[in-house]
């Protein structure tokens, strides 16, 4: 039997987030989350999806010729092969990056992977499931997110990213407005404001394609 995985969907978009954000990038969203954030975009990937061996999974990325691989989710950590996968992405030449939510350990991924581990705030309704030891982990090739749904959730991710010294840890600390929840000019507003080391972000893929799946 060989390594499999529970995959809902593979597709070539331009990444909407992140450090590579606007370059073209193939994604490996994988099925099943521990978590259910209020404000999830991507609640189609819960369950279903189907079960899938390494090789077909690799295969299908480079039929793409892709230069960026990003796996996400649902949450792919919460398959152990996600930890393969991941090392066979870096060892075929890709940019690989990993979306986690951060509550599950972030320690064996392979050192070539960006991580961008989302330190889920008050708002997202799962903060109690955050991993802050995953915070020691933290390399300058690594990214932290904040996903902000009101200015207590902003007064929240200011605070952890002072207490952690997020932005000498990470590569990148990226707030984003939750889609519709807060006002995207109000958070670009307050970061400006306070003088903010972090990277302001909007889901490119929502303004350009509404967030059908799949783009
Ligand atoms: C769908 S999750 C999959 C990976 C992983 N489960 C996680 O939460 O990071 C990918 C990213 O989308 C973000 N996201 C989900 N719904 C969102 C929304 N409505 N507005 C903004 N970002 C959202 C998450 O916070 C996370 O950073
Ligand atoms: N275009 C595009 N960029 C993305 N970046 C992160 C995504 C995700 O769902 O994790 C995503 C997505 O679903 N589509
Ligand atoms: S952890 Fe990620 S996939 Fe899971 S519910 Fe939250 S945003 Fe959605
Ligand atoms: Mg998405």
């Amino acid at each position: 039997m060989q390594d499999t995985l529970r995959i809902t969907e593979v597709f070539y978009s331009l990444q909407g987030e992140t450090r590579t954000a606007g370059l073209p990038t193939v994604f490996v969203r994988l099925t099943g989350c521990p978590l259910r954030c209020q404000y999830c975009d991507s609640a189609y990937a819960f369950t279903g999806g189907t079960v899938r061996t390494l090789d077909s999974i690799l295969e299908q990325v480079a039929g793409f010729k892709p230069r960026y691989v990003c796996v996400t989710g649902g949450e792919p950590l919460a398959q152990p092969n996600a930890l393969p996968l991941l090392q066979r992405l870096c060892d075929a030449g890709y940019e690989v990056s990993l979306e986690t939510s951060g509550a599950l350990d972030i320690s064996g991924t392979d050192v070539r992977v960006s991580r961008v581990v989302d330190l889920k705030t008050p708002g997202s309704e799962e903060s109690h499931r955050n991993r802050y030891e995953n915070i020691e982990q933290l390399t300058r090739n690594d990214q932290v997110k904040f996903v902000i749904c009101s200015r207590e959730d902003y007064d929240w991710a200011v605070s952890k990213l002072i207490q952690y010294n997020l932005a000498e840890r990470a590569g990148e600390v990226l707030f984003s407005p939750s889609h519709h929840q807060v006002s995207a000019s109000d958070l670009a507003d307050w970061i400006v404001a306070d003088n903010l080391p972090v990277r302001f972000q909007l889901q490119l893929h929502k303004l350009l394609w509404n967030d059908e799946p799949g783009r």
